[in-house]
């Protein structure tokens, strides 16, 4: 049966439009406290018979030259949000400096390395996600080891977090995606446009949230995650809106911040297993999760800070907000 998308508002308690083409999504979500309830359900609880590493081992594949605060954000995130360990596989001259950034960061010196894809793949069996992408630049070797390690992260079946210039890369071959439901794009509006121009072949207007849908579908359901003023999501069935409050300020790395909480996110959600997740899509859970993350921590961040707010601010916020969404 075609299926259209069912649309939920999530953020605002406002369901703002429900299209349901197919009658058993539109019961599978019905609106944001039910979301966020099912977000609440995939994380891990805490207790003293875990060992090291079981509530997420990350992988971030970025950091070069120019952009090294865009990895240790997204890194130091997944930490943050409960994962145990956080790996950085970037260029040679990022490395001390992301290292300097933060103890807690495993840095490894090798992606501008002839044997990246290998090194990279010898970490893959201890990873559970990669978020791919944030301050990766655009340099072509870069983009061709980072295919091969994609390709390998996919043979493996490893969840992948695409953003920034690895969104670049995908905009260029759409095939190193097509199909992978274990992957989820979080596109800023430029990054969005790019991406349905070269999928699409339309410049996927800013305000047509069917377009974030198309874009999922023609990608085979991939989960997208268009950020903005609403970050509007899809996994090509379902088309949520997140509208949590944020903040007015629109400093660089909060995107980073996001992709990196989702890193783990999504992970849990995996590992949650269906009878958790009430029949919803995981991913399209783990990113409900990040979005209303980041977005509470840019508000609690603004209400201390105001227009001196900065990412870092917002990192220092994650703990709280994280609490006040899914612990209170
Ligand atoms: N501290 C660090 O290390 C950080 C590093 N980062 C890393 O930088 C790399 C490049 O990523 P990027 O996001 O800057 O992308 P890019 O394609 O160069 O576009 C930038 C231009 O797009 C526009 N624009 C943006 N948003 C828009 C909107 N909503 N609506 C309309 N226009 C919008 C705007 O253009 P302008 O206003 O100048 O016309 C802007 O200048 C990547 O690796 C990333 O991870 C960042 O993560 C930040 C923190
Ligand atoms: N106009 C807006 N109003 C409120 N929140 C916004 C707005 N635009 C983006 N956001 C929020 O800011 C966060 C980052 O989105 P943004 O579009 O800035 O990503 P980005 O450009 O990739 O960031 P980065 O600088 O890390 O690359 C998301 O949580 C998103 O919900
Ligand atoms: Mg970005």
């Amino acid at each position: 049966m075609a299926a259209g998308p069912v649309w939920v508002a999530a953020g605002a308690c406002r369901r703002v439009l429900q299209r349901a083409f197919s009658l058993h999504k539109a019961h599978s979500i019905k609106d944001m406290e039910n979301t966020l309830q099912l977000v609440r359900n995939i994380i891990p609880p805490q207790t003293s018979k875990k060992h090291k590493g079981q509530d997420g081992r990350i992988g971030v594949i970025g950091g070069c030259q120019e952009y090294t605060g865009a990895p240790y954000f997204a890194a130091i995130s997944a930490l943050k949000v409960g994962a145990d360990l956080s790996h950085v596989f970037c260029t040679r001259e990022a490395a001390p400096v992301i290292k300097s950034y933060s103890p807690e960061l495993i840095v490894h010196p090798v992606l501008d390395s002839p044997g990246a894809v290998h090194d990279v793949e010898e970490w893959l069996p201890r990873l559970h996600a990669l978020v791919v992408g944030p301050g990766l630049g655009r340099d072509d070797t870069l983009l061709e080891n980072v295919k091969g390690i994609l390709e390998a992260a996919k043979a493996r079946d490893i969840p992948v977090v695409i953003d920034a210039d690895g969104l670049w890369l995908i905009a260029q071959h759409p095939a190193l995606i097509q199909g992978y439901r274990k992957a989820v794009l979080t596109p800023n509006h430029v990054e969005f446009s790019r991406l349905s121009e070269a999928v699409l072949r339309e410049p996927g207007n800013g305000s047509d949230r069917e377009a974030v849908w198309r874009l999922s579908q023609a990608l085979g359901n991939v989960t997208v995650v268009r950020k903005g003023e609403q970050d509007v999501l899809s996994d090509g069935e379902q088309v949520l809106e997140c509208a949590q409050e944020g903040s007015s300020r629109r400093c660089g790395g909060q995107g980073d911040l996001l992709s990196g909480a989702l890193g783990v996110l999504v992970h849990w959600a995996l590992l949650a297993g269906p009878e958790k997740t009430n029949g919803c899509s995981p991913l399209l859970l783990a990113a409900v999760g990040a979005c209303s993350l980041t977005r509470q921590c840019s508000h609690q961040a603004f209400q201390k800070h105001g227009r001196s707010t900065t990412t870092t601010d917002m990192i220092a916020e994650v703990g709280p907000a994280f609490h006040r969404l899914f612990e209170a």
